[in-house]
């Protein structure tokens, strides 16, 4: 049943219920333990919290990269722990969009090339339609100059706002970044960091980004701080 159809009211974007995620060992890893949060539609959620205490664990169970041993992850009401690999293909690639420390660019392409992927694989727009939103995303993040660059001929800060633009190119509800700015100096970090804000304001977008970064998370308006795999409800900021 649907969190809508439970409450009567909208369901939220993204739903995490009891999740846990625990690795099968002779002794048993406990990656995510009783994880429960909702998170709804133009949101900026940072997950902080140590290193080692699931932060990255949990952002591939809500990016549907990783199964839970226990519990739920829902997206806009629908549960997906019913759906099979290739539908779960599917949502990732209609509804999400990653941002990952590493930019994963393919260097042997533009960066107009890099964001018309993801397009190709859902198949939706011409290649035309294709080269003309992914040139809108590239400008919108302030590359317009950059377009036929390859990720060596960029900077640090530019490759991830390609990576960023990549992330958004099937128009998804919901973007998960891992450690965006990891990797960046200063003032890329406050590049991307106003990517990823923009994208919230102007596009509705939710956003939900692991980072190490107490100063960048204190700007998100609302943070899950995590401690050993749990939610850390005293340090947890924002609506719940
Ligand atoms: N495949 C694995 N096998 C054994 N332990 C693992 C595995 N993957 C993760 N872990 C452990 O699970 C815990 C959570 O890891 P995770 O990467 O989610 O933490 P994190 O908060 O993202 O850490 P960091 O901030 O250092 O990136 C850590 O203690 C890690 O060592």
């Amino acid at each position: 049943m649907s969190a809508a159809a439970d409450t009567g009211s909208p369901a939220p974007l993204l739903e995490a219920r009891s999740l846990t995620r625990i690795l099968p060992a002779v002794v048993p890893v406990t990656l995510v333990k009783d994880v429960d949060f909702r998170i709804g539609a133009a949101e900026f959620v940072a997950i902080t919290g140590p290193s080692g205490s699931g932060k990255s664990s949990l952002l591939y169970l809500l990016g549907l990269l990783d199964r839970p041993t226990e519990g739920h992850v829902l997206i806009a009401g629908q549960d997906t722990g019913d759906m099979s690999a290739s539908e779960l293909a599917r949502m990732r690639l209609e509804k999400l969009g990653f941002v990952f420390q590493f930019h994963f660019l393919l260097p042997e392409f533009s960066a107009l090339e890099n964001v018309m992927i993801p397009m190709q694989k859902l198949g939706k727009l011409g290649p035309a339609r294709q080269k003309d939103h992914a040139t809108d995303l590239l400008a919108s993040l302030g590359l317009g100059d950059f377009l036929h660059r390859r990720p060596d001929q960029l900077s640090g800060g530019q490759r991830q706002r390609v990576a960023v633009a990549r992330a958004l190119a099937n128009s998804p509800d919901l973007i998960l970044a891992d450690e965006p700015t990891g990797s960046l100096d200063s003032a890329s970090t406050e590049q991307v960091f106003e990517s990823l804000q923009k994208i919230v304001d102007t596009q509705k977008t939710t956003v939900v980004a692991v980072t190490h970064d107490l100063e960048l998370a204190g700007r998100m308006e609302r943070r899950i701080h995590l401690v050993d795999g749990r939610i850390d409800y005293d340090r947890q900021q924002g609506s719940s």
